[in-house]
């Protein structure tokens, strides 16, 4: 492997809160119809880009046993290289925060980031939709990455509605255990009935749909969100296990995560209306 003289690029993949996720239906294909109000915290992994002048793709750091060829970085990468007949290769180093099956996207986030990275690397100079498409093969999340500003989706996930939010700060609490989306959504006690949302959504009852199936099987996201409960009012992300709350101020959600059970982990972190990853890919290359 000879690196080329690109200098390395490290990049954040940030973690996503679904702030509701309502569940429309099932369609024949057994994807379910969502909608579902995506947003972005400045918190993530780290992800190092070295260009290489050979084809080789490795993945190196906290792949945490995930083989090479199922890591979605390395997947995300190959499908570009494909795409584009790209003729570099990269190594890409992980430093891992998010917890897997967390329901804060880390994998989706990963890939994502991989794919709005390299696309400015190699210079396969792709449009966002062009990426978001290439991405929703690897993941339904990625897309929302991908386009980086919060937004509902619907559809799948793959169909998105830009909003502006008031930034917040939020204390996130993972209980320890591993929920299996593919689990969750073929589970026959999962609730797909949820009417669309009205024009004014926001006066609606904004819930997960997820959470009463999840807290039956994971007694310890029902503990995590009772805990959180003391302090404001608290949600599961996704398809669990993490759950969170909202506070006005850092020192409010700092206050609550110090009390933490030891038995869990958290951390505490703003959202973001733009995707952390799109604001510092944005400010590298407007450096150059
Ligand atoms: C429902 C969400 C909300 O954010 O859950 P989390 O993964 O974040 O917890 C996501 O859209 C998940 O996205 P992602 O994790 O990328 O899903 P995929 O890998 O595409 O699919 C995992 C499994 O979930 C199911 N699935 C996923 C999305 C969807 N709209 N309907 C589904 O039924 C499919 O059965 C699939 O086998
Ligand atoms: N780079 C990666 N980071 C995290 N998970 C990955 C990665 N590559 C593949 N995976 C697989 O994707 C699954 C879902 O991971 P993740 O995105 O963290 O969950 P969630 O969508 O619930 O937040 C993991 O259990 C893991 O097997």
């Amino acid at each position: 492997m000879t690196e080329t003289s690109h200098a390395p690029l490290t990049l954040i993949a940030p973690a996503k809160l679904n702030l509701f996720l309502h569940i429309n239906g099932r369609r024949e294909d057994g994807y379910h119809e969502l909608e579902t109000l995506f947003t972005f915290l400045n918190f993530g992994d780290d992800l190092t880009f070295s260009l290489t002048d050979d084809r080789k793709i490795t993945v190196t750091g906290d792949t945490q046993g995930i083989p090479t060829h199922d890591n979605l970085i390395y997947k995300a990468a190959f499908l570009l290289q494909q795409h584009c007949q790209c003729q570099q290769g990269v190594n890409i180093h992980l430093v891992k925060r998010l917890p897997m099956g967390g329901g804060v996207g880390g994998g989706s986030s990963d890939a994502a980031t991989t794919l709005l990275a390299l696309n400015r690397l190699w210079n396969c100079n792709l449009s966002l939709a062009e990426l978001a498409q290439l991405g929703v093969t690897l993941g339904a999340d990625v897309p929302v990455f991908i386009n980086g500003h919060t937004a509902i989706a619907h559809g799948i996930g793959e169909q998105l509605h830009n909003v502006e939010l008031t930034p917040g700060w939020f204390c996130v609490v993972h209980p320890g255990e591993h929920v299996s989306t593919a689990e969750i959504f073929t589970h026959p006690d999962l609730k797909r009935d949820t009417a669309k949302l009205k024009a004014d959504w926001q006066t609606e009852n904004l819930r997960n749909d997820c959470e009463p199936l999840v807290k039956k099987l994971c007694p310890e996201v029902e503990k995590a969100l009772q805990w959180l409960l003391k302090y404001a009012p608290s949600k599961m992300t996704g398809t669990g296990a993490c759950c969170f709350a909202e506070f006005s101020t850092q020192a409010e959600a700092e206050q609550v995560l110090a009390q933490l059970p030891e038995k869990w982990t958290g951390f505490v972190a703003t959202s973001a209306t733009l995707s952390p990853a799109h604001t510092a890919l944005n400010a590298h290359f407007e450096m150059k």
